[in-house]
């Protein structure tokens, strides 16, 4: 290196060690400033909840807001999730409960709202994470609810019927698939593939293209899939990254999903509600009864008071009472006088509605 280069290097990581001393510093003004507002809300009640799903939308809004970067608003939010992920856990360690195994994209969902510093346990069905919610084993469950590809994931709606849990957050992950072997897989002697039904699914397209010989076998989760490759030589995984990592597999074809926006949408649920957020949606269940221009009566106040309805799905009653019922997310919060007002009318209208939650619309 010449000496001018050297020079300017020197300087640069000068200047980068100053920045860090700041930076470090500010983090711990950050931090003690949680731990004083930690106070402040147990002063104030003694069964205070710490994690504030409005308040952590509201930071990261505004940070994207203001970043000029060069580095991305979604990068620049990451890190400050994890800050605040961080002061969080200096208030109180968040406990979450997930759709296990490790290695499941619902874990990597939890990972991507609550940060590294929450504490987050693998629960083996959907129903047990509304269970531990419900218990206050744990503080907060994420589950899936819908694929952009596959649609609903109709256990977790299922679910919603018989439990008094509120949504109170969601999110959105980019689904990447890819095929995975081990150490001891022979390439080209694949004949097996294992994934899960929504991950074959996914990526039906491209397995027939490249593997339509090898047979498919369908089990609980990717991260079993890629537990399984680990002890065959002529097997393959269809799985994501963090499942691949955990078994130690390597990457053969990546991003072998048939949509390149294939995405699925978790949701939050806890005990409470959360607050207005200034961007917030709202999840129903509603009943109707069994007769002509049900489905108009439910939607026409929708329609009037001029609220974006973003889904709409429909269900088999589970009891003689309800003959539809219709799940159905829309933007806003339940505390906005519009909202209100049109969910007055819905309820006069419907045999039964229960508001699942409002909730900030996910950030990251
Ligand atoms: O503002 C609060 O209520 C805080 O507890 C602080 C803070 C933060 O670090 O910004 C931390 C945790 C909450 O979930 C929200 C925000």
């Amino acid at each position: 290196m010449s000496s001018d280069a050297s020079a300017r290097l020197d300087a640069l990581r000068e200047r980068i060690d100053q920045l860090d001393c700041d930076i470090l510093h500010l983090i711990s003004e950050r931090a003690q400033c949680a731990q004083e507002v930690a106070e402040v809300k147990l002063a104030e009640d003694p069964a205070t909840l710490f994690y504030r799903p409005e308040r952590e939308a509201q930071v990261l809004r505004r940070i994207m807001a203001m970043n000029k970067g060069p580095l991305s608003d979604e990068e620049m939010a990451r890190l400050f999730r994890e800050v605040m992920s961080a002061c969080l856990a200096l208030e109180q360690p968040v406990k979450v409960a997930y759709l296990g195994p490790e290695g499941t994209f619902t874990q990597q969902a939890a990972l991507k709202h609550f940060g590294e510093s929450a504490v987050s346990l693998p629960m083996a069905a959907i129903d047990e994470v509304f269970r531990e919610v419900e218990a206050g084993a744990v503080h907060y469950g994420v589950v899936p609810v819908e694929n952009s590809t596959e649609g609903v994931v109709n256990h977790t709606l299922d679910t919603f019927l018989e439990s008094s849990i509120h949504i109170c957050g969601e999110v959105v992950l980019r689904i990447h698939h890819h095929l995975l072997v081990g150490e001891n897989t022979r390439r080209d002697k694949i004949s097996r593939i294992y994934s899960h039904p929504q991950s074959f699914a996914q990526c039906r397209k491209w397995l027939d293209a490249h593997y339509p010989h090898a047979e498919r076998v369908a089990v609980a989760s990717n991260a079993e899939a890629s537990r399984l490759v680990k002890t065959e030589w002529h097997s393959a995984a269809i799985a994501g990254d963090m499942a691949g990592k955990l078994y130690g597999l390597e990457v053969i074809a990546d991003k072998v999903e048939d949509r390149p926006d294939n995405s699925t949408r978790f949701l939050i649920i806890g005990n409470r509600d959360a607050p207005l957020s200034g961007s917030d949606k709202t999840s129903l269940v509603v009943a109707m009864r069994n007769q002509p221009g049900a489905l108009h009566d439910l939607l026409e106040p929708f329609h009037r008071h001029q609220i974006d309805m973003t889904r709409l799905e429909t269900r088999p009653s589970r009891s003689g009472v309800w003959n539809y019922v219709f799940f159905i997310d829309f933007v806003g919060h339940h505390e906005e006088p519009r909202v209100a007002a049109m969910l007055d009318e819905v309820r006069l209208r419907a045999a039964d509605l229960k508001v699942l939650g409002s909730y900030p619309q996910g950030v990251l």
